[in-house]
């Protein structure tokens, strides 16, 4: 018990050694941008400054702090809001400045399959049930995004942009220089990304824009639409319900304007893809990046897979999709696809979950969603391995180029052929752009990679390991033994 009023200590008035630990945590790696959009009464002007602080070599997050409880908020709101944004490790740090009534939070968190009650606000402040109420009533009602939301998905509105902070499509437009052809990034089906700068820090985001659909004349451009916006929305909610390193984090998001918007980290070293084709002129990845790189990604997918009693399919997992931050740790984006599935375990297996609408480039796509739409987790294991195979072999998922246009078959030919010439298969298979595999242990990894990589590309899907044997073997350098 710490205190007498323990519900209503002040977050400025922890313990001085306990506060410093907190902010040294959220200083690393801007950790504290990831939290602020979940911080009600927080705005982007709060952001910004606090990123202007941290230029002067100043700790971002105590100015964080500072400002959230100088609008009421408590110790135990901040535990809380640790709780929701699954940073059991802050939580920790904070625990002993916590009455104990609150400690079965961090259970909470290891345990989620049992709902969180919301953080209510104290007294006073702008609750963010009522700001939601407001965009909802003034921003969406002109929108088409209000009637995809509440034709086509049971979720309302509000839980999709809960705790993601909303910007204006004029200050995106500042950002990315009025959107300018010189800032695109790259495109999607649904939409362009831009690359932009928020002027007043000098820090950089990446802005989806998604297209406008100016098809709109005809039926058929009605319902592209309606497919751009159900995505937009999809990906919106469903990467505001989690934080995982792995998982590219959102930022903010603008619907008011003329076309909705994404804002998301920016990712200084651009795709998996790019860098394996060396797009750019970029030098080629090292096997020792290569390795943290696969780690990364399958730890994303793991997580999806595994954080909520119902398993979420990514659906899309290419290497397109793996985004690599300026440290190259890899970030799984893109989440327009994302569904709620079924593990691949004997209980569910009768009853297969059937999608209509994913897309996934076909390369990637598992023969049984090809041919019966069938969706478990077992279609990203499968996505995964090609990713796999790809960083392995430095060769496309599919390429007209190649006589055996298929990776996969091309990895088997290359297998069979190694097997008949008594040599190993990383002669004859491996990125010849990459550095030579520099010793023993290397030389393991990389066919650690191949064995899974064809592990999981494993037509009967139940051969197919999990994820979590995944990141397993990856991590202990050894092949999964599947049932
Ligand atoms: N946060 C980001 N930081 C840096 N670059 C990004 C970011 N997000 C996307 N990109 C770049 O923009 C490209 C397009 O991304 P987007 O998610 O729109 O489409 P895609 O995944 O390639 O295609 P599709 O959505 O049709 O499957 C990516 O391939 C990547 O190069």
């Amino acid at each position: 018990m710490v205190g007498s009023k323990p519900n209503s200590k002040i977050i400025i008035f922890m313990k001085r050694s306990v506060l410093q630990h907190l902010c040294d945590i959220l200083d690393t790696d801007n950790t504290w941008e990831t939290i602020a959009p979940y911080m009600s009464g927080i705005a982007m002007r709060d952001v910004e400054a606090c990123k202007r602080y941290g230029n002067y070599n100043q700790s971002p997050s105590m100015l964080l702090l500072r400002i959230w409880c100088s609008k009421g908020f408590t110790v135990v709101h901040l535990y809380q809001l640790f709780a929701k944004t699954k940073l059991i490790r802050l939580m920790r740090v904070m625990k002993s400045e916590v009455d104990e009534k609150y400690h079965y939070l961090e259970e909470k968190v290891l345990n989620p399959a049992r709902r969180l009650r919301p953080i209510v606000p104290p007294a006073g402040t702008q609750q963010t049930a009522s700001r939601l109420k407001k965009i909802d009533s003034k921003d969406m009602t002109s929108t088409p995004t209000q009637s995809i939301t509440t034709s086509s998905t049971n979720d309302p509105l509000r839980v999709a942009i809960e705790g993601t902070l909303p910007v204006t499509y004029q200050e995106l437009s500042e950002a990315t220089k009025g959107f300018s052809v010189n800032n695109v990034i790259g495109k999607g089906g649904y939409g362009t990304v831009y690359k932009g700068e928020i002027r007043a820090t000098g820090g950089m985001v990446a802005v989806k824009r998604i297209f406008a659909g100016n098809d709109n004349s005809t039926q058929q451009g009605s319902k592209a639409e309606k497919e751009r916006l159900r995505q937009s929305l999809t990906e919106l909610r469903t990467l505001a319900r989690f934080r995982h390193d792995n998982i590219l984090p959102i930022y903010a998001y603008s619907l008011e304007g003329p076309e909705p918007c994404l804002v998301y980290q920016f990712m200084a070293n651009g795709s998996l893809e790019d860098r394996l084709l060396c797009r750019k002129g970029t030098t080629p990845l090292t096997w020792v990046q290569r390795k943290e790189i696969s780690i990364g990604a399958a730890r994303g997918i793991h997580f999806l897979h595994s954080f909520a009693k119902t398993p979420l399919i990514h659906g899309d997992v290419k290497t397109a999709n793996i985004l690599l931050d300026k440290h190259m740790e890899p970030k799984l984006g893109d989440f327009g696809l994302c569904r709620d599935g079924q593990a691949e375990v004997e209980a569910t297996e009768k009853r297969p979950l059937i999608a209509s609408h994913i897309k996934g480039t076909l390369a990637y796509l598992a023969p049984e969603f090809i041919t019966s739409k069938i969706l478990t987790t077992k279609l990203d294991v499968y996505s995964y391995g090609i990713v796999l195979l790809e960083i392995a072999s430095g060769q496309r998922a599919y390429s007209e180029s190649r006589e055996t246009r298929g990776l996969v078959d091309f990895c088997q030919l290359n297998k069979e052929l190694a097997r008949r010439q008594k040599i190993p298969l990383r002669e004859i298979l491996i990125d010849r752009k990459a550095p030579a595999l520099a010793n023993e242990f290397e030389e393991q990894f990389w066919d650690t990679l191949l064995e899974i990589g064809l592990a999981g590309v494993c037509v009967d899907r139940k051969l197919r390991p999990t994820m979590a044997q995944v990141v397993e073997c990856l991590c202990k350098n050894t092949t999964p033994t599947i049932p």
